[in-house]
């Protein structure tokens, strides 16, 4: 947990409960008298100051873990509460306070329900927010579950774990399956025009272009160097066709930012083939041949 990282991003929600925290202890020591060392009792001080504790290093954790806005302030302020609530009583513990003062009562009794329920409102919210995120993570889903097979660039599967999805998918009988590939038209040029870090830049972002593109459950894997592969399930030709249409449409629209702020276009070439009676390797190989002016022997790496 880097410290400093968490106060310069979060130093206006962490002052305020610290400030009341110090606004009570010092109203305590103003109001009271404090307690002989023969008067505490030291297993209410280590319940009440543990849990004090505890909901600080919530309040902590959750601000390393999020990033500010409504949902964390809610969180934040809901913890705050329950942390005020048990200061209050461990203050109670170490403070006599008159009984004529009430404040007390009130702050122990109402901060802990009233941070009660902004903390379930600020659990409500992120777990909404989760669910968003969730969707939007679902179709990378399918790449991350092989990490043994992720290609250390883009970081999309590989030719290895593509013949292998293939060989799944071709087993289940009565089930059309496309095969896209698409290669990138002279990136060799690109290359050199770019340097090796742009370059580079590039295919991984074009990889994730593509993933924007895809339903959820197609298959992005990276072949080879510049050549994608993409598993269409459940798919005949004129769906295949129309896919391969939008995802060189995206290509050809998408301007790739260099290191010096220019832009950078690209095109990309597609061998559709889909599943007859194929194997793996014969579905691939055909997808292959389909790129215009593709070479038999071309093979991944
Ligand atoms: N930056 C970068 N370049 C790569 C990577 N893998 C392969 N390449 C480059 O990709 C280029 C592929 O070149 P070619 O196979 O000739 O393809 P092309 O230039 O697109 O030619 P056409 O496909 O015929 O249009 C080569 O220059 C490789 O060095 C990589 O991981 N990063």
């Amino acid at each position: 947990m880097n410290v400093n990282n968490l106060i310069a991003r979060h130093r206006g929600t962490l002052i305020i409960p610290i400030v009341i925290a110090n606004v009570i202890l010092l109203a305590n020591l103003a109001s009271g008298d404090t307690k002989s060392w023969q008067e505490l009792v030291w297993l209410d001080i280590a319940g009440e100051g543990g849990a004090a504790l505890l909901a600080l290093l919530w309040i902590v954790l959750i601000l390393n873990s999020r990033p500010g806005g409504r949902v964390t302030r809610m969180l934040v302020a809901g913890l705050s509460g329950i942390f005020l609530s048990y200061w209050q009583d461990v203050m109670d513990e170490f403070i006599r306070l008159p009984d004529a003062i009430v404040w007390d009562h009130w702050l122990e009794s109402g901060a802990m329900p009233v941070g009660m329920i902004l903390l379930t409102l600020g659990i409500y919210h992120w777990h909404k927010e989760q669910q968003a995120i969730s969707a939007q993570l679902i179709r990378r889903e399918r790449i991350f579950r092989e990490h043994r097979s992720l290609d250390n660039l883009t970081p999309l599967s590989g030719a290895h774990y593509l013949r292998e999805q293939l060989k799944r998918e071709l087993s289940r009988p009565d089930q059309p399956l496309a095969l896209i590939m698409l290669d990138l038209h002279c990136f060799d040029h690109s290359r050199r025009l770019l340097g090796p870090s742009d370059s580079d830049r590039l295919l991984k972002e074009l990889g994730e272009l593509l993933l924007l593109n895809l339903r959820q459950q197609d298959l992005l894997c990276r072949y080879a160097g510049d050549r994608f592969a993409i598993v269409l399930p459940m798919t005949q030709q004129a769906e295949a066709d129309r896919i391969a249409c939008e995802l060189q449409q995206a290509v050809r629209h998408f301007a790739f930012k260099t290191r010096r702020g220019e832009s950078h276009f690209m095109t990309a070439q597609m061998g559709i083939a889909v599943a007859h009676d194929d194997d793996a390797c014969s579905l691939i190989e055909r997808a292959n041949q389909r790129l215009p002016g593709a070479t038999a022997s071309w093979q991944a790496a």
